[in-house]
Formats: C-alpha cells, structure tokens, sequence
C-alpha cells in the first residue's frame, strides 16, 4: 500500500499549520508524520499536542482511504450502518492484547463488492490466523506474554555516560566523534599535554582517536584507550551504555517476544524465520544478564565480584586484621625479655655497640614477622591477585612503629587501583554484553514490530475462535443464505442462544422456487425480528470487511452499499421524515444495493407507511443485484398496495409453555405471514374457557379470518 496522492500533511481534511508543524516537530519530518499516518499509529499521533485519539483515527482512516482508494462510507451508508459496524469492532477489540491491534482494528472497515480484491486480501491474511486461535486462544500464558508487547520504547534522552570522555587536539576527530558520541558523553579539545592531563585526570574512562599525548609520561592513574577512527569505531565499544539502556528499557517487552516465537515455533507454526532457534536461545540469555538499570546484573562475574568485595572489605579487613597483629606484638613484646651474650656485653661496655641498636635488632625481627603476617592475610582475605599483591609491601613503612599502621598515601594508592581495575571490568563486561546484542538489535526491532501486526490477525482469530465463525463463501448473484447463525450481541451477552437459518435472494439455502431478493418479515412481538435483521447486518459487513461471520455456514453475494434502518422511537415529525424519505431516493439507482429496514412504518401513520413501504420495495426489486429485509408488522397492507411479487416470512410462535408464555421459532418459515400476538393470545384464551366464555372468544378469533 502507498500513500499516493498525498504529498503533504496540509492536504489532510482538518490539519491546519499549527497542527502540522507540531506533527513535523514530533515525527521529526514531513514524510515521517505522513508515515505515521498511513500506518495507522494512532498510540503515536495522539502523543501530539492537539491531536486527540479521535482525530489521529480520522486522519488515518481518510489517508488509509485515499491510499486504498475506498472510504468507509462507500459501503457503509447510513449512520446506523455505521453505528453498527463501530459496535462489531468494539466487541473484536475487547479480543486485542496489545494497544497496536485496539489502534489497527479500528483501521479494518467493510469494502463495497466491487473492491473484492481488498477484500480478499483481508480474507487471505485473517485466514491465516484462524488455524492459530485453535491452539493457542485458551493458552492464558501465551496470551499472557502477549499483553506484555508494546511499541519499542527509544533510549531515554537523558541518558549521559559522565565517567568517560573523548579527548582530542584534531579537528576532523572532533567533528567525527561529536558527530556520533557527543549525545551521551563528552567530547572536549585541547591545546597541548598538560590540558590533556588536566581533563583527563577528572575521568575514569578516557578514549582517544590518535596516539598525540599516548607518548608521553602519563601521569599514575591515567590510562587512555585509543580507538582508530572516530567513524569506524563500534558504537558498542564507546558507548556500550547506549545498547544495553535500550534492551533493559524494552526488557520485559523483548523477553516476552522471544518467548511467543519459541511457543509459536513450539506449537508447529513458523514465525520469524530471521532469527534461527539457536540465536534465540542465546539471545534470551544474553537478556538475562541485563539488568533494568542497563547494567549487566551482579553476581554472574567473578572477577568482577571479587573486586567488589575487596574494596567492600579493605577498611574492616585491614582494621580487623592490624588490631589482631597489635595484639599478638604486645603480647610477644611483653613476654619477651633481653639475655645479652658475652661478646654483646662486652661490644657494649666498649662503645662498639649502642643499646637502642641492640633494641631495635630484636624488634624488628618481631615487626617484620607481624608485618609479613598481616599482608599475606590481607591477600588471603581480600582475595588479591598478583599486582595487589605487590602493591601491599608499600603499605607499611621499614621503620618500626608500634602500633602497627598503614601508610595513607599508599593505601589511597591502592584504593584507587582496585577502583581503576573494577572499572575497566565493568566497562570490558558492558561491551562485551552490549557487543552480541548489537548484533541482534535490528532483528529484534523487527521482531516486535512482526508480533505486535501478529496480535492484530491473531485478535481476529480469538474473536473467530470464541464466537465460533466461519469464513462466508463468496457467490456471485445477489443474496445472503446462512445456517445456524447466531446475533453476536445477543450471544455476547447472554451467551447461549437459538441459532437461526435464513435466506433471501439467489442462494442455495433459499428454498425451491423462492429466491426473492426483497421480503418482508413478520412475526410476533419480540419474535426476534430486529435480532435477526441485526444478525444479518453483522453477516454482511463483516463478510465485507473479509472477516469470518457468525454462522455455521453463510454464502454471501456481492452488496455495493449497505443501508440499515433501525427502529424508530415513535412517529417522526414532518422533517424527520423528509430526511429519512431522501435516504431512499438512491434506490433509483441501480447497483446492488442492500437495504435491511426495521418497522419502518413508525415514521408515519400506517395507511401511508404501507403505500410507501411498497413503493420502495418496488423500486428495490426493479435493480437485479439488490436485495431487502423490511421488517413490518403492516405486511398484509403493504401487499394490498403492490403488484410486485413480494415476499412475506414469518416468525411465529408455536405455542404456550407451562407460565403460559409463547414458545417461538426463531427460524422464520417461508412464504408466510405470521399470526400476530394478539391473534395467538384470543386463541390461548379461547383454549382455556368453557362456556358462553369460549364463544365470546370464538367470535373473537373469527375476526382475524379474512
Ligand atoms: N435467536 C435468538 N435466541 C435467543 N433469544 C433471542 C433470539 N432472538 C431474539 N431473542 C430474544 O428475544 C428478544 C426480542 O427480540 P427482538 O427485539 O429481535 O424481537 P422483535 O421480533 O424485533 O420484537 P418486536 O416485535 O417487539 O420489535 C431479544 O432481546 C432476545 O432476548
């Protein structure tokens, strides 16, 4: 489908400048509010200042006719056709599990007869689906994960990596790199090496595109990543925060994709074929590990773990640890007594040897033992590897002191390596997940929009599946014919009802010799006329919208414009009836027509009702391809003002139950002008009586004779 014939938002009934230039501002362009249009996203549109939820519907319906070339009041004639067929597409959407098929459904309208190839089209894509609720209708986990697909949500705007920057002295890799990553992080110049450093120094992360200051001594602490080309750089690799933001901000929505691929698949349908098994496999674990912050979660690395713990537990380690080493020097000092040798004495005495010297011999013996003690269990507990390791002999200084204690500087030192190493693991992880979903991102873009259209034909399936409907054959004279159809309003609400068989005009279900395209239907007070007329109405646009219908068997002919009259409240006034009686005037053209009238008769007093009626019957059984159903109480009087051979059916009651009510068949019989109630109640009286009673009522039943 193409949006030809519009090139702009302004040719669009009821877009003014205003609203089109806060369409452009939204979209972003012309063409891409003009897309959003024709597409039908309406969730989208109506985020638009000044479009409501009604009007983004209208535009799209207006563009999706001009697309198609067919508007929805092309079939749909009367307000009341038009009421009924909005009714029919609330009851479907109530089977919609997404917002995106609610919005799309209300885009599905009746197309006259002579577009039957869009109404094929439409039969061939439901058709589809229908084989599909079977299995998977009544699966209230399937349907489940379904109501957890929405339209993929953007990475948040806000979003700003604030521990790394990319630096530069050249202006073509500035302008490359704004180009691509000034969005989310820095992207700052500089003159000469000790700007650089001075920048620098301020970030955890630092990423270069030319190796100016790498040949410098850099300062401890600062060490910048060089990438080749600001241009040809993964966008993963600078920014791996952008794609992880985007699947942990359409987490739930994706995991739930997946899962109805794998339960589709499962169920021996094919769906998404782009992606293979395997990859989904993958993928889903690849998911797992992103947390709804767009970190990758904790506990799934270990080296990453341990050097989170070791920096949790440096201070309380260490503290813990010089406090039991003070403790155990203390004692060892206190127990601890001095023999001097012969030789010492002597060495002594002579002033070969001062006294402290002779001290701080023996102590440091002991100091170097607790000092060698402490850090192979601060290794031991901090779990420190090689290059930690070494860093630890610097903490304690050569000289003796007592307490023991750590040197600061050292120790801040050491703090900010084990930061520095948690950083660069947290950044090689980031990318190394953000890496393997890149490659899945557009394929999983398409994914959701392929479920989200899924969820349109399947809600069609669902509704066919719970109704049980059926495709209606296409014939190609005029008439409708079905068996056991069933008034989806009535059945939606009280859920079991009397199927009914009807048919009128050139199908096979008429019987022999009565294949009139016009009729009259007669039949007791609320016999079920207006629920037949209404089911009738059902069959026909939704036939024509290429959806299934309800009835077990339906043959439906070609209808060009669909005319339905409800019944109206009372007598209209001169006006009213003047409007309504215009309606009819475009009967004197000939195309097939479709007119289901509901006592009609109300619109005036009976005598005239009746000649009119007749009049439009008889214009209505001039055109071969139309067909009506009038229902009318007035049937006798309608024929006496006719010479057109008109049929009259009739549902009729078939007697009384045991509360005295009157049993009827629904199913209207042929060629006959039911009793009225009155009729039928003069003979349950008369039944009941004896006597001069019964006579009374005897005569009584002989007035209906003729
Ligand atoms: N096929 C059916 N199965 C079960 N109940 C039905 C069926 N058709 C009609 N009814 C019941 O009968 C009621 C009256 O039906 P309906 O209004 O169609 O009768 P009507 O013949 O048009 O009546 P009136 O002559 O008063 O206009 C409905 O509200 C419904 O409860």
């Amino acid at each position: 489908m193409s949006g030809r014939n519009i090139s702009g938002l302004r040719e669009l009934h009821g877009i003014g400048e205003r609203v089109a230039g806060r369409l452009v501002e939204h979209f972003g362009s012309e063409d891409a509010a003009l897309q959003a249009i024709l597409e039908g996203d309406i969730a989208s549109l109506s985020e638009v200042n000044g479009v409501s939820h009604t009007f983004a519907l209208s535009l799209a319906r207006d563009v999706r006719a001009r697309a198609e070339g067919c508007a929805i009041s092309d079939f749909l004639k009367t307000k009341e056709a038009l009421d009924l067929y909005s009714r029919l597409l609330e009851l479907i959407k109530t089977f919609a599990h997404t917002s995106h098929a609610r919005d799309k459904l209300d885009l599905f309208y009746p197309f006259p007869a002579s577009r039957m190839d869009l109404i094929e089209e439409r039969r061939a894509f439901v058709a589809e689906y229908l084989e599909l609720a079977d299995t998977f209708s009544a699966d209230t986990e399937f349907l489940n994960l379904l109501s957890r697909v929405k339209k993929l949500r953007p990475v948040p705007g806000n979003l700003r990596v604030r521990d790394r920057i990319i630096i530069s002295g050249d202006r073509k890799t500035l302008d490359a790199a704004r180009e691509r990553f000034q969005e989310f992080l820095s992207v700052q110049a500089v003159e000469d090496f000790s700007e650089f450093v001075d920048l620098a120094r301020g970030y955890s992360n630092v990423i270069v595109f030319d190796d100016t200051y790498l040949s410098f001594d850099l300062p401890e602490g600062i060490e910048p990543e060089l990438f080749q080309d600001p241009l040809k750089a993964e966008f993963w690799q600078i920014l791996p925060e952008v794609e992880l933001a985007f699947f942990a901000k359409n987490l739930d929505c994706i995991l739930a994709c997946l899962n109805i691929a794998s339960a589709l698949r499962a169920g021996g349908f094919g769906f998404f074929e782009e992606l293979s098994g395997v990859e989904l496999e993958n993928l889903k674990t690849a998911l797992l590990k992103v947390g709804e912050d767009g970190k990758p979660i904790e506990g799934l690395d270990s080296e990453l773990d341990r050097l989170e713990t070791a920096l949790k537990n440096l201070d309380p380690v260490l503290t813990s640890t010089l406090n039991e080493a003070n403790q155990r020097m203390n004692r060892t000092l206190e127990a601890s007594s001095l023999t001097l040798s012969g030789q010492e004495l002597i060495k002594l005495v002579s002033g070969g040897m001062e006294i402290k010297d002779l001290l701080a011999k023996e102590l440091q013996r002991v100091y170097t033992g607790e000092i060698e003690a402490v850090k192979e269990e601060l290794s031991e507990k901090l779990n420190f590897q090689k290059q930690e390791k070494l860093m630890l002999d610097s903490l304690f200084s050569d000289e003796i002191s007592y307490p023991l204690k750590t040197e600061q500087a050292q120790l801040q030192l050491l703090r900010q390596k084990l930061n520095m190493s948690l950083e660069k693991s947290r950044l090689s992880r980031k990318r190394e997940l953000a890496k393997i979903l890149s490659t899945f991102h557009q394929r999983v873009e398409r994914l959701v929009r392929e479920v989200l259209d899924f969820d349109l034909g399947f809600s069609i399936a669902c509704f066919a599946a719970q109704f049980q409907l059926n495709m209606p054959a296409i014939i190609s004279e005029a008439g409708i014919g079905f068996e056991a159809g069933e008034n989806l309003f009535l059945k939606a609400r009280y859920g079991e009802i009397d199927p009914v068989s009807y048919s009128v005009g050139k199908t096979s279900l008429s019987p022999e010799g009565l294949e009139n395209r016009v009729v009259l239907l007669s039949g007791v007070n609320s016999g079920g006329k207006t629920s037949l007329l209404e089911l009738l109405a059902q069959c026909v646009v939704l036939g024509h919208m290429g959806f299934p219908v309800p009835a077990r068997k339906l043959e439906l002919g070609p209808v060009e414009e669909f005319y339905y009259f409800g019944k109206s409240k009372g007598t209209l006034d001169a006006g009213a009836f003047e409007t309504t009686l215009k309606q009819f005037s475009v009967l004197s053209e000939t195309s097939g027509k479709l007119v289901l009238a509901d006592e009609l008769e109300s619109i005036t007093e009976p005598g005239a009702s009746a000649r009119i009626i007749a009049g439009i019957l008889e214009y209505l059984a001039r055109s071969e391809e139309s067909l009506g159903v009038f229902v009318s109480h007035l049937s006798e009087l309608i024929l006496e003002n006719t010479w057109t051979e008109i049929r009259v059916d009739g549902i009729e009651a078939e007697g009384l139950d045991s509360s005295l009510e009157l049993i009827v068949n629904r199913n209207p019989v042929y060629n006959r002008v039911a009793r009225s109630t009155p009729e039928l109640i003069v003979e349950r009286l008369l039944r009941k009586t004896t006597g001069k009673e019964q006579e009374f009522y005897a005569h009584l039943k002989d007035k209906f004779k003729n």
